[in-house]
């Protein structure tokens, strides 16, 4: 059975204080590392205040996106050996909101998955598909696609050890979220493009989440299916006593 990870991705939210005053809240009483992972992926200014907030808890700290190259002229970019020099530990990469806003392309995506392994980080590639593409039932395509070329280049063993957080675009924030059986039916098609493409190993290894309008009152849906290992989680990851009850809602019975 694969280990749950929730994953509070709290965008442009908090300033240091409020970061802070979050870990000070949740550390303590998340549950154990042999039941669930853990991970907060803060804003850049706040991450290596937050690692040593966490510093013994079972609380990760990751990032919401960086670049590819180690360094370099790339103005307001941050580089993965910087986060990996502060203990960064998982990376966000091709949120549809980057890709969307900031034009991150497949061929990005694929470069910053291969260097976040480089620099020994754990990507959670974000993949999704429109309201357009959901309604003319082209879902399984386009995330396949893009899961084929997020993951171009890895080796079965990396591919093993990431994360994919499948995350419908029309249900991110809107309070809307896809059916579980709807976001079951994905993330296994997601799994078989996996196994068609690397190992039926890599397939059953690899952890897929969910993402869009996740809750402490229905997380418990999308967990209990047998291709979703856990969550991506937007909004109901700002508040500790909600980021804990997903936390608690998802350990595996
Ligand atoms: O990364 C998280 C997703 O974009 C979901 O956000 P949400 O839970 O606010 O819908």
């Amino acid at each position: 059975m694969r280990k749950p990870i929730i994953a509070g991705n709290w965008k442009m939210h908090k300033t240091m204080e409020e970061a802070v005053d979050f870990t000070e809240k949740v550390k303590g009483l998340v549950p154990s590392n042999a039941q669930v992972d853990t991970v907060i992926c803060a804003p850049f200014l706040f991450l290596d205040r937050l690692v040593k907030e966490v510093n013994g808890y079972n609380v990760k700290i990751g990032a919401q996106t960086m670049h590819y190259e180690e360094k370099g002229a790339f103005t307001g970019e941050v580089s993965p050996a910087a986060l990996k020099g502060i203990g960064v530990s998982h990376v966000i990469l091709g949120h549809s909101e980057r890709r969307e806003l900031y034009n991150e392309t497949d061929d990005s995506v694929n470069k910053k998955v291969l260097s976040a392994f480089r620099y020994g980080m754990i990507p959670i590639v974000c993949v999704g598909e429109s309201l357009e593409q959901w309604e003319n039932g082209e879902t399984n395509e386009h995330v396949g696609n893009q899961v084929k070329r997020a993951l171009q280049g890895l080796t079965e063993e990396q591919v093993k050890c990431l994360v994919i957080a499948y995350e419908p675009i029309w249900a991110i924030g809107t309070g809307k979220s896809s059916t579980a059986e709807g976001a079951d039916e994905v993330c296994g098609h997601i799994r078989q493009v996996i196994e068609n493409n690397f190992s039926k190993e890599a397939a059953d290894a690899v952890r897929i989440q969910y993402g869009g309008s996740v809750k402490p009152e229905n997380i418990r849906d999308f967990i209990s299916c047998p291709n979703i290992d856990g969550a991506l989680v937007g909004g109901a990851s700002l508040d500790p006593d909600s980021f804990l009850a997903l936390l608690e809602a998802s350990i595996n019975e």
